[in-house]
């Protein structure tokens, strides 16, 4: 499997291994303060010395200045910052991800889940993995460092300090199962908690309007309850993980104490190089519990690690095939049965060829009877899944051009925040004689209004309008225009605009369009209807 974060990556190799280095480099600078210490007990006091002890005074300010300065910007910010550019990173892939699922895909997805993904997930898995991955090699490079100054200082109490490193070891993998078990369940409670957060935020008004506030608060608590039940687990397992390694560091600090004292009364030992011996000792136990840690961290974020790889690594299995059709059709639908995603028959296709002709095609039919199905085939936002062939020689094909020529007005309406010109040609470079065509055949007059994130300052007719010249302006160079419901929510002189409009221009484009008005019925090339689930065409003969 591959990894979201990959540190052979030269780029993100570099980035952690500077922050190795600098850590490295501030911590070794904490290896020098016992040094004072002992040089003020064992030498500055006993000889008298005031100007030295003024000396030493100056020179232990300077030095803890500079540490200090050190330790903030090449190790805390440091620490904070690497981790947030690698979880900028990952979001932009997973946001990238996110937009290479095939349409007819997108609906397995968890909203909550993806949520979580971009907004927390990330975040966590480059901070787990990054101080994983420092900690880890810091606190080693560490151990080893305070183990040989101990060794310098009293072998016999050094080995003695050695035997508590299995201890540790041991304790990193005590609770490791229940750790892993959590952290995965207490994602997928996020996630349901995230989702039902996200449908109380946008349904808010209807709650409101339907005074249905309780109905919808008891769901969200028991979604609260579940999640933070799951969690306080977590927790417990998580700190319990945590405070083992820290009892074993208190231990052997009373035991290496206790006979490093029966050293200095045996007078094997000085006082002064007792106490440096148990800051060193403190120096070694610290990164001890920090490689502790770090694997504690790793396992109990398990969950979340392994499921932003696999979303990573996630390989859409359904292919969409293009059939063999006859290349003159731009759609051949041939003795096919299309069935509703709960396996229930929705409509039999004998025979529906539309081809490369130019051309208003309307597709008529009561509601539920499949007419956006249909056009949601077509555009892959359904999944081929539902088509079932009845002969050996069915056919559903769709020209290649089709997928990449083609421009749809689908349902429902979806208005980003940002003012109706935005909504129109997002960043696309402007087309001014274009643009004004089209909002003033739509009579639109308020490209600079701003929407907001409900789309609730705009009426449904205006929302209908700035959908429908979103399409139109992007389907300039395309050859299909796909419209389903077109004129919903639209007063009466808009209409006859578009069936104008529509007249016109389906001399240099197929247009397809789904309809229950009669409107375009006198422009239209080829009217179908489908009746008791089936689709037949009900008038065959051009109209010029
Ligand atoms: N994504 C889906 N998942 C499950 N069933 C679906 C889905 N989309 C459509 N259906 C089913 O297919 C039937 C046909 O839906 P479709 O939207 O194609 O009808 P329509 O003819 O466009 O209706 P209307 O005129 O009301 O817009 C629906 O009744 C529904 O049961």
């Amino acid at each position: 499997m591959k990894k979201i974060l990959d540190f052979r990556e030269k780029k993100n190799l570099i980035k952690i291994i500077k922050l190795i280095i600098f850590s490295f480099i501030g911590i070794s600078l904490y290896y020098i303060l016992p040094l004072f210490t002992k040089y003020l007990i064992d030498d500055i006091i006993s000889t008298n010395s005031i100007k030295e002890l003024k000396i030493w005074l100056f020179l232990g300010s300077g030095f803890s200045v500079f540490l200090h300065l050190y330790i903030f910007y090449f190790l805390k910010y440091q620490w904070d910052k690497i981790p947030l550019y690698f979880s900028v990173k990952l979001k932009k892939i997973i946001l990238e991800k996110i937009f290479k699922i095939k349409k007819y895909n997108y609906k397995d997805f968890d909203k909550g889940q993806l949520l979580n993904y971009l907004i927390s997930d990330s975040g966590t898995y480059a901070n787990v993995m990054i101080t994983y991955l420092g900690t880890l090699t810091i606190g080693i490079l560490r151990v080893i460092t305070g183990y040989i100054i101990l060794f310098i200082i009293n072998p016999i109490l050094s080995l003695i300090s050695a035997i508590f490193i299995p201890l540790y070891v041991f304790s990193m993998g005590i609770n490791k199962k229940k750790l892993e078990q959590y952290s995965k369940l207490e994602r997928i409670k996020a996630d349901e908690f995230i989702t039902n957060a996200n449908k109380n935020i946008e349904g808010k008004i209807h709650i409101n309007l339907y005074q249905k506030e309780k109905y919808f608060e008891k769901i969200f608590e028991k979604k609260l309850e579940e999640w933070r039940n799951i969690r306080l687990k977590y927790s417990y397992w998580y700190n319990f993980g945590k405070e083992v390694p820290m009892f074993v560091n208190t231990l052997s600090s009373f035991i290496i104490m206790s006979i490093g004292a029966y050293y200095v009364i045996s007078q094997k030992m000085t006082l002064g190089s007792l106490i440096m011996f148990s800051q060193y000792l403190s120096m070694l136990f610290e990164p001890l519990s920090q490689i502790t840690q770090a694997i504690v961290e790793k396992q109990s974020n398990k969950g979340i690690l392994n499921r932003i790889n696999n979303f990573y690594n996630y390989n859409e299995e359904k292919k969409l095939v293009l059939e063999n059709g006859n290349k003159d059709n731009i759609i051949e639908i041939k003795d096919c049965t299309i069935y509703t995603e709960n396996k229930e028959k929705l409509l039999e296709i004998e025979d529906f060829i539309i081809n490369k002709s130019n051309g208003l095609y309307i597709i008529k039919g009561k509601n539920g009877s499949g007419k956006t199905t249909i056009l949601n085939l077509l555009t892959q936002i359904a999944s081929p899944e539902i088509i079932k062939k009845n002969k050996k020689n069915s056919t559903f094909y769709f020209s290649k051009e089709f997928i990449e020529s083609c421009s749809y007005l689908y349902n429902p309406v979806y208005l980003f925040e940002g003012d109706v010109k935005t909504n129109i040609i997002f960043n696309n470079t402007e087309d001014p004689q274009y643009l004004k065509e089209i909002i003033s055949m739509l009579n639109i007059n308020n490209l600079d209004k701003k929407i907001n994130f409900q789309n609730l300052n705009i009426s449904l007719g205006e929302k209908q309008k700035i959908h429908l010249a979103r399409v139109l302006y992007f389907s300039k160079d395309k050859n299909i225009l796909l419209l389903d419901e077109p004129l919903s929510n639209l007063d009466y002189k808009t209409k006859e605009n578009i069936k104008d409009y529509l007249g016109k221009l389906k001399e240099e484009k197929i247009i397809l369009v789904v309809s229950h008005e009669n409107l375009f019925d006198d422009i239209a090339n080829k009217i179908y209807n489908i009746i008791d689930n089936k689709i037949l065409e009900e008038r065959k003969e051009v109209i010029e």
